[in-house]
């Protein structure tokens, strides 16, 4: 169409958008299809504003009018839907400018800020002046840190933190990050590495030049048709359309090879891989198959990634990506090549007591069945030595105990006659699945050295997948990184990673770089949680104390900068005598939050028979109860319970945590760990203090932890007296 036009909406534009009614967000919708159509029609009235040479103004509907940047030519960008007696007010309420730092377009509605800051009245009671909250920066210190120019003025009046919030609002991105991170006492130069450096430009900015501006990722647009009608629909959700700069940055980057996104929960990691694919597969030649693999750890939460996917781009992204989960996965490639000779799987816990039979039907005496159990799913299967000579010259550094040459010879004939024990019994772990499925994937690209994507004498060989992307990466084994790493052939965008190893709750520590998947270089973190208060994220912080954590490649991690821009209440904090009474906690609670029963509170406890003995109390007070299963909650509704694993990926309105008592949070039975194997009892008691972090980090705005006898030792001191009423 010759005489069409170019329209996008900013990020901004929507907020204002969704309070309109229906009706008016409907004639939103027209208005930007009849504008795209046809500019000049004269319905509607696009004009320029008086004083200005880029804003302009264009009928809506009879109420509402839309406040436009031209761009260049045809192309614009709608900033603002306003009755229309607003948008002739006063021009100089709308300031617009190029971001020195990021250079996206950021548009500031100066006005109503400046209406609730200036005109403040400063209560007669008030002695002493109060100081500014910025006081201690330069304007250019400021600039430098990304914040928007014309709201420094307001910035400098700004003395309370409600004025901030108030500020904030319509602050552009970067600006409510970097002050909310100042706010918070982050010290400037960490400022300038966790929030600005992530999203500063890649090129030269020129202020002037907004046609390049507009297709930065820091000016947020949305401009599918599509999208946005499902928007202003309602039936999309904010994550779909907008991504946080930083976000977005990930997302586009083209990588040189395996790229990880860390951060802590809440962050978007998940919404980071989900979009990765769908860039991915926007570049993918038409076909029918599935070059891209879409991988997590268990099956709720492959399950969830589909619905996520399913909601971004459809049928049509889904139908070009494999989703599945990891343990799936890797027994589909051993039926595939039918080497599990129809063995029934059993789970990795029960392998200490496999060992155990396994040693008094052998009359095996000498060796413990717990330190064999853990040497062969930690050493052998968790680094795939399949050799004799593999395993003497293989490190043990997560082992306490060193062993002999000769002691490693006897371990490693235990081990052989106990997996063909195993398998005279017709059983075998996951662990050995995922081994088996990686050496099969190793040997099948071993056999085409150099022809990962070519004509080989074996005929035409193509690796399984073009681009791997992996959620929750913190809790693969070695085994299948090997077997994703032989998937996919090595090159740019083989691999993308997103997870945070705080939240690692399976027994499996890797240094990837020693797997084939060298990250180093392209690892980056995403620091805003947009799921939990700052309240919550403080005290949950707080659990992590005194612990550090890796990076997955062999260095540490840390969750410096974490923060949030939400408020809420602090979270509860409160013991009981006795677990029956802990339960009448628990009851009372939610009687206190009013008895939801629409899917948006959960209680989570340590274990199974916990969670049945709470379930049978909250029924015994007449509420529905859904218990939370291996495939995630089983209905929607009522009230959700389950224990701490489950808890992984989902996210409500309100939660309890019952039970974190001592000798339930860490685990009892890791105490004989202590001094028999220090490392693993590091280990296990790491992975207790994880579980909880992630249950804590579930809550969006209210958090309650209950405790029975002595609190568990991953609740310090301040947080267990927080409980007076
Ligand atoms: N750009 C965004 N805009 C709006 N909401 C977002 C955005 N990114 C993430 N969210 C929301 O934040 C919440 C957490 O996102 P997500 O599950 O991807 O985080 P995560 O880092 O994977 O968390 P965890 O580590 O706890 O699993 C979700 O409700 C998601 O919709």
């Amino acid at each position: 169409m010759n005489n069409g036009a170019t329209l996008r909406m900013l990020d901004r534009a929507d907020k204002e958008v969704m309070k309109l009614t229906r009706a008016d967000i409907g004639a939103v919708y027209e208005f930007m299809h009849k504008f795209r159509h046809n500019p000049e029609n004269p319905g509607l009235n696009l004009k320029a504003l008086n004083g200005d040479s880029r804003l302009m103004s264009a009928r809506v509907n009879k109420d509402y009018r839309a406040l436009l940047l031209h761009i260049v030519e045809r192309d614009y960008l709608l900033v603002a839907v306003k009755h229309r007696g607003e948008v002739y007010d006063d021009l100089s309420r709308y300031a617009y400018r190029i971001n020195r730092i990021t250079g996206g377009i950021e548009v500031v509605d100066l006005g109503p800020v400046g209406d609730s800051i200036i005109g403040r009245v400063v209560p007669p009671e008030t002695e002493t002046a109060p100081q500014p909250l910025f006081a201690a920066y330069t304007d250019r210190q400021l600039l430098e840190l990304g914040v928007s120019e014309p709201l420094l003025p307001q910035i400098r009046d700004l003395t309370a933190e409600a004025e901030l919030l108030e500020l904030l609002d319509r602050a552009p991105q970067l600006t409510t990050d970097v002050l909310f991170a100042l706010f918070d006492g982050t010290p400037y130069d960490e400022v300038l590495r966790q929030v600005t450096d992530p999203v500063r430009a890649d090129d030269r900015i020129d202020p002037d030049d907004f046609e390049t501006a507009v297709e930065r990722p820091a000016t947020q647009v949305t401009s599918d048709d599509e999208a946005l009608q499902a928007m202003l629909g309602e039936a999309f959700e904010r994550w779909q359309i907008f991504l946080h700069p930083t976000q977005r940055k990930l997302v586009e980057r083209p990588y040189r090879g395996p790229a990880r996104v860390g951060g802590g929960p809440g962050t978007g990691k998940t919404i980071v891989a989900l979009h990765r694919v769908a860039h991915l597969a926007r570049q993918l030649p038409p076909g029918a198959d599935k070059p891209i693999l879409l991988t997590t750890f268990n099956r709720n939460l492959a399950a969830d990634l589909r619905t996520r996917l399913m909601a971004l781009g459809g049928q049509e992204l889904v139908s070009r990506v494999d989703i599945i989960n990891i343990d799936r996965l890797a027994s589909r490639v051993v039926a595939e090549a039918k080497s599990g000779g129809g063995r029934r799987v059993v789970d990795d816990n029960q392998v200490p007591d496999l060992w155990a039979d396994f040693l008094v039907e052998t009359g095996e005496t000498g060796w413990d069945a717990e330190f064999l159990a853990a040497e062969w799913t930690q050493v052998i299967l968790g680094q795939v030595l399949t050799s004799r000579t593999d395993y003497f010259k293989a490190r043990r550094p997560q082992r306490g105990r060193s062993l002999t040459r000769v002691e490693r010879d006897q371990v490693w004939q235990l081990t052989e006659r106990f997996t063909n024990w195993l398998e005279s019994r017709g059983v075998w772990t996951w662990r050995q699945v995922a081994q088996r499925a990686a050496r099969l994937e190793m040997d099948r690209t071993a056999a085409h050295p150099g022809s990962l994507s070519s004509e080989s004498s074996g005929g035409f060989y193509r690796p399984r997948y073009r681009h791997v992307v992996v959620d929750e990466a913190q809790d693969l084994s070695a085994a299948h990184w090997k077997m994703l790493r032989a998937m996919v052939a090595p090159g740019p965008d083989d691999m993308f990673l997103t997870g945070d190893t705080h939240q690692r709750i399976y027994d499996n520590h890797v240094t990837l770089g020693s797997l084939g998947v060298h990250i180093r270089g392209r690892s980056s973190r995403l620091t805003l949680s947009y799921r939990t208060t700052r309240q919550i994220l403080a005290d949950a912080l707080e659990i992590m104390t005194g612990e550090v954590y890796d990076d997955l490649d062999g260095g540490e991690e840390d969750l410096a900068g974490y923060r949030s821009l939400l408020r809420g209440s602090r979270p509860t904090f409160r013991g009981a005598t006795t677990w029956a009474q802990e339960r009448d906690l628990v009851v009372e609670q939610l009687r206190d939050w009013g008895r939801p029963t629409d899917g948006s509170v959960a209680v989570c406890v340590p274990t199974r028979e916990m969670a049945t003995e709470v379930i049978a109390s909250l029924e015994a007070d007449g509420l529905p109860v859904v218990e939370i299963g291996p495939d995630g909650p089983k209905e929607p509704d009522g009230v959700h319970v389950g224990t701490m694993h489950r808890f992984k990926g989902l996210e409500y309105q309100r939660m309890i945590i019952a039970g974190v008592a001592d000798g339930l949070v860490p685990r009892q039975m890791i105490n004989r760990f202590r001094d028999t194997d220090p490392k693993r009892y590091q280990r296990e008691r790491q992975r207790d203090r994880s579980l909880l972090f992630v249950a804590a980090t579930r809550p969006r705005d209210e958090l309650a932890v209950f405790w029975h006898g002595t609190p568990s030792p991953f609740l310090t001191s301040r947080l267990v007296q927080r409980h007076q009423p």
